[in-house]
């Protein structure tokens, strides 16, 4: 069986910049799913015409900036993620090209083999959070295992990780000890009867 060989990490986009070039349907998608994990994500988005959506959301989000103009190299100057989603799939590689120079992580929208990352489908309960790859094989079944686990998952996870996190900071004694009382604690948590 082919593995997923993707290194999954969670990027705390108020500390980052993050450049998008491309204000269309994918730019649009893409915005979105930055801003329903970060509300307050650093985005400047780059791109010739924007999609009305967009320019809704930057009225309500406090950090991300539009600026109407063809892309260039200076575009990604302090940037530390790029997203590339113009429907101009030269441009799309140049963008690339120029990220790998300034060495800014980049993710291409139409070419998974040139991206760096890839964006998750995202399953949110509270403080839990999930994210899904399929290796680029279908971002569909990503979409609708998200679905499943949305609903199988039920929203008192969320007591469950507020009471862990008292008792988490409450816990006395050294690192093994704190281990052993906290697996010790959450073994309900997976016991089959
Ligand atoms: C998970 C999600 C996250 C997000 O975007 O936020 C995401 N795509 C989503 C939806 C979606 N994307 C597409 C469809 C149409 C149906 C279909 O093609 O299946 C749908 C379904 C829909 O919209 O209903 C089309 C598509 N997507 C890519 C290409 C290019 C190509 O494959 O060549 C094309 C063809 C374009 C064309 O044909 O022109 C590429 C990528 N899409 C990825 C992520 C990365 C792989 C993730 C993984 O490892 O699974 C990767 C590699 C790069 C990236 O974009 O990061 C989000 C789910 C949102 C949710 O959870 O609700
Ligand atoms: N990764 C994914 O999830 C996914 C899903 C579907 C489609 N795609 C791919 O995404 C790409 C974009 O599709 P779309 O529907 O958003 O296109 P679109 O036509 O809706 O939008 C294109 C955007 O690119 C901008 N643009 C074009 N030239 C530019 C330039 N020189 N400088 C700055 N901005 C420029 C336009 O201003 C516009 O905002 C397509 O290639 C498509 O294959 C990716």
């Amino acid at each position: 069986m082919e593995e997923n060989h993707l290194f999954p990490v969670f990027f705390k986009l108020n500390h980052l910049h993050v450049l998008v070039v491309g204000g269309g349907n994918i730019g649009h998608e893409k915005v979105n799913a930055l801003l329903e994990n970060c509300p307050t994500a650093n985005i400047i988005v780059v791109a010739t015409w924007f999609l009305p959506e967009l320019t809704e959301l930057a009225k309500q989000a406090p950090n991300l900036e539009l600026i109407q103009k063809a892309f260039s190299c200076g575009d990604l100057l302090g940037k530390d993620l790029a997203i590339a989603a113009t429907n101009d799939h030269e441009l799309n590689r140049q963008i690339w090209e120029s990220a790998k120079c300034s060495k800014v992580l980049i993710n291409v929208a139409d070419t998974p083999e040139l991206c760096d990352f890839y964006l998750g489908s995202i399953v949110q309960k509270g403080s839990l959070k999930i994210a899904i790859s399929t290796n680029g094989k279908s971002p569909t079944v990503a979409k609708r295992l998200k679905q499943v686990l949305q609903e199988a998952i039920p929203g008192s996870i969320n007591d469950v990780l507020d009471k862990l996190h008292v008792i988490r900071d409450r816990l006395k004694g050294d690192f093994t000890e704190k281990v052993k009382q906290l697996n010790h604690i959450t073994e309900v948590l997976v016991k089959k009867d």
